[in-house]
């Protein structure tokens, strides 16, 4: 019995009463405006924050990208954000169409240094919080709900006058309930009337309110309630930018994201890859790739995605998980059986309508459209099938294995991997397939042939040299077709052997161009795959019937000679 139950402690969220809410039947048609703040809730949260160099190297890689809105830090905390604000706007690093975005707190001055900073910029937005949650009134501030919008009042007016006296900076305002999720609805919604009171918004000259889940308390849904609620109830909402500036304690942020633009949101805020603090910010790269996947473009560039991830771990210096969505190194590669042959089955279909919509089984998005190639897609270890198998053989060595062999070869290589317990490559995949079927060549060998015919007979008559067992010998047949000849002429020479299917196709291109057959064939009472190749499609294909012979009549060896050593080898 649990005498103790340390959950008791916890209450569950007080929802919104919004019983008509609207946001459920609505669909993203649009792309918000999108506001990185990597530069500073992101590097707030950093280890070692950034240096400069490291700070404008993100900022270059966010404009080239697309962000039209970078908050840049919070100058007056810290040198290091003050002289980075400097630099952007004296070495003129800012393009023209780009808001720089500075985070104040509603203090003089602390507001006063926020404007020292931006002194000559083209473009700016100064933001400023305050937190309005009634824990936060209490504990932390110690004031009444009046002196908590007295605080963001006061701070306004600064902000609005230090705007006038710089007409030179094209200026946006943006205010912050701190958050805004666990602060009284109508509490939210009488601050920012407060504050837009005194910063008077229109319609031409909109104020940016921005409405934080600082920490993520509740379901998404919660979240798009109160957005739905807060822009029905808010004055002048025509006037208002509404932000939204998830975090993702709850490791929803994506999903409040989402809902809360269905709910009204105009513009969001996060970072990319979700960096931010404790469990970061709404990852932006999720959220506009899972736009993209719905037919709308984000406006943002990530068709290459792996430079901006590897970029972006260099400048927070912090890894981007394997299996991060979109981005991770593992996130377009199926290991599983089932998974490789729906791809493989998909990729096919792709390649005769590569015009149709995207529908690969497995694979929610084109790994192309991200600058990823197909080349990893399929990776092979002991939890893998002949899907997985037969595609590496045929996109990277030109190997189109028939049905019933690439079920028989798969097993040889699960037996390959389960002995090694790891990954298998391609090349070594290839590797067992040489040993398996091209490298047995005793006791029979082909060691050259000569074909006639006679002037119209449909025969054809067949000489074939084999080396039996280490001696060379002559066999004879005819038949309608070279294979048939020399299965003629085995059976001639005592060998009981019948085809039951064949596959040949050219491998390689050009002066490297070769042919490979495979044969299915009965020996005694077996039934074994042989496959060939040469030059010659003749010669491939009898070889391929020397390498099923070989096959049936060898001890067969458990695996074929795949080692460690031939896996570091391979790599
Ligand atoms: C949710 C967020 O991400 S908000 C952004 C958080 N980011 C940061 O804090 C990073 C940068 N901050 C800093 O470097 C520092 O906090 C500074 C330089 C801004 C201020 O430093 P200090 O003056 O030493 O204050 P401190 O860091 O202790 O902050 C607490 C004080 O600020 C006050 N305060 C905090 N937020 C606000 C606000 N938004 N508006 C007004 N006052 C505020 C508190 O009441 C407290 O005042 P008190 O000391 O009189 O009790
Ligand atoms: C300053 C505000 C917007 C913030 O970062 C938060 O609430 O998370």
């Amino acid at each position: 019995m649990m005498l103790d139950n340390p959950a008791t402690k916890y209450r569950p969220f007080v929802a919104v009463d919004l019983p008509d809410r609207q946001w459920p039947n609505r669909r993203i048609e649009t792309p918000p405006q999108w506001c990185s703040v990597d530069l500073r809730d992101g590097n707030q949260a950093l280890i070692d924050p950034m240096d400069q160099e490291r700070k404008q190297r993100l900022f270059d890689l966010l404009v080239k990208i697309g962000f039209k809105q970078i908050e840049v830090g919070f100058p007056s905390a810290s040198q290091t954000d003050f002289d980075f604000v400097r630099t952007l706007i004296e070495q003129d690093k800012v393009p023209d169409d780009v808001a720089i975005q500075v985070l104040t707190q509603a203090r003089p001055h602390l507001i006063d240094r926020t404007f020292e900073a931006l002194k000559g910029a083209k473009n700016a937005i100064v933001h400023v919080y305050n937190a309005t949650d009634p824990v936060f009134r209490r504990v932390v501030f110690h004031v009444s709900k009046e002196e908590c919008i007295e605080i963001a009042v006061e701070a306004t007016t600064q902000i609005r006058r230090r705007m006038e006296e710089a007409p030179e900076t094209h200026w946006t305002f943006q205010y912050s309930p701190e958050l805004f999720t666990t602060t009284e609805m109508d509490f939210a919604v009488e601050i920012v009337e407060a504050v837009a009171g005194v910063y008077r918004p229109t319609v031409d000259k909109r104020m940016i309110v921005n409405l934080p889940a600082t920490v993520e308390v509740a379901t998404p849904n919660n979240y798009a309630d109160q957005i739905e609620w807060f822009c029905r109830h808010v004055a002048n909402r025509e006037s208002l930018i509404v932000s939204l500036h998830p975090h993702n304690d709850r490791g929803t942020g994506v999903a409040a994201a989402e809902l809360g633009i269905m709910a009204g949101g105009d513009r969001v805020e996060g970072t990319l890859f979700g960096n931010g603090e404790r469990t970061g910010n709404v990852d932006i790269v999720t959220l506009a790739m899972n736009l993209y996947t719905q037919g709308v473009h984000p406006g943002l560039d990530f068709s290459n995605i792996t430079p901006i991830m590897r970029e972006v771990e260099h400048c927070n210096q912090l890894p981007v998980h394997p299996r991060h969505p979109y981005v991770g190194d593992l996130v377009f590669t199926a290991f599983s059986g089932s998974h490789q042959d729906a791809i493989k089955k998909g990729m096919a279909e792709r390649r005769e309508h590569p015009d149709a919509v995207w529908g690969v089984p497995y694979l929610p998005i084109d790994p192309l459209d991200v600058g990823r190639s197909y080349e990893a897609v399929i990776r092979v270890n002991s939890q893998s099938g002949k899907g997985g198998v037969s595609y590496l053989l045929e996109q990277e060595h030109g190997i189109e294995l028939p049905r019933r062999l690439s079920m028989e070869f798969s097993q040889v290589v699960q037996e390959v991997a389960d002995r090694l317990g790891r990954e298998i490559t391609s090349q070594m995949i290839y590797q067992a397939f040489v040993d398996e079927y091209l490298a047995k060549v005793s006791p029979f060998a082909l060691a050259g042939h000569r074909l006639s015919s006679e002037p119209d007979s449909p025969k054809v008559h067949l000489e074939a040299t084999i080396d039996e067992d280490g001696e060379r010998r002559t066999i004879q047949g005819e038949g309608n077709g070279p294979l048939a000849a020399f299965i003629k002429a085995l059976a001639a020479a005592g060998h009981d052997v019948e085809i039951i299917d064949y596959h040949e196709h050219s491998r390689g291109q050009g002066a490297d161009a070769e042919a490979i057959a495979y044969v299915e064939v009965r020996a005694g009472n077996e039934a074994v795959f042989g496959v060939g190749t040469d030059e010659s499609i003749t010669s491939a294909s009898m070889k391929a019937v020397m390498s099923a012979l070989n096959r049936h009549l060898s001890t067969r060896a458990p695996a074929p000679n795949v080692t460690e050593d031939s896996l570091a080898g391979a790599k």
